[in-house]
């Protein structure tokens, strides 16, 4: 049976990257994507704003809904600080195996959970099976359409505090009209747009941040 892209990808980090050395590991799928095969990792280029929103929000508590191969989940389990945590969220189990084994080869699987299953499953059992007060940061990259019902859900499950600090990729391509109309009209969240590109791609993306004021 021959592989998936995903394990094609996995393969060349576990063969090209430092075990243990998360920067390697981003780096090398980086590589990858860009020299051989294309993949929806967030990349460099927007990763660098992602980094950049992390160190400033400086999460306890993050989540990141759509973990795909792991890129994020390493890019920012790698700046959490000590007994920090992220969860991540992935429902396809292909992808979730593959990032399982990312994530423990990038050696942060003390700081990074994987939860294997539906967002809209997963949201709801935050505070009591995986005990959750509120997030600190919450990254969306997963189906596009299911920014905005997820962001509503997050809002009434109580996961969200003052200040909690939502970043969404995408928002111009491939797009998440109704997400920008949402938290942009929305008196409960202060919203900043970041313009960059679509990952490994001259084509122009963008990120959405939106700070809930409770
Ligand atoms: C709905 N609830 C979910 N719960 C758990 N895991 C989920 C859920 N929904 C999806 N997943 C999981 O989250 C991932 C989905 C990522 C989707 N990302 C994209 O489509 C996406 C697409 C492009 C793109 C750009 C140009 C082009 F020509 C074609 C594509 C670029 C990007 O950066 C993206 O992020 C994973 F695949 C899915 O199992
Ligand atoms: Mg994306």
């Amino acid at each position: 049976m021959n592989q998936s892209k995903e394990q094609r990808i996995l393969n060349f980090v576990l063969q090209n990257a430092v075990r243990g050395d998360p920067c390697s590991v981003v780096d090398t799928i980086d590589k990858y994507c860009s020299q051989k095969e294309w993949a929806m990792n967030v990349g460099n280029e927007k990763g660098k704003i992602l980094d950049k929103t992390v160190e400033e929000v400086n999460p306890s508590v993050a989540l990141e809904l759509g973990t795909y191969c792991g890129y994020s989940a390493v890019r920012i389990s790698r700046l959490l600080k000590a007994g920090a945590r992220l969860l991540t969220v992935e429902f396809n189990p292909e992808f979730a195996a593959i990032a399982k084994q990312m994530i423990e080869f990038a050696g942060v699987q003390d700081k990074v959970k994987l939860l294997e299953g539906p967002s809209q499953e997963i949201i709801p059992q935050l505070k009591k099976k995986y005990e959750v007060d509120t997030l600190d940061f919450v990254f969306l990259d997963h189906w596009k359409d299911r920014y905005t019902p997820d962001t509503i859900l997050l809002q009434e499950c109580n996961l969200l505090r003052k200040g909690s600090v939502l970043l969404a990729d995408n928002v111009i391509f491939p797009g998440a009209p109704d997400f920008l109309n949402y938290v942009r009209k929305s008196p409960h969240f202060q919203c900043t747009n970041y313009p960059s590109h679509l990952e490994y791609m001259q084509v122009e993306d963008a990120m959405e941040k939106a700070v809930f004021l409770g």
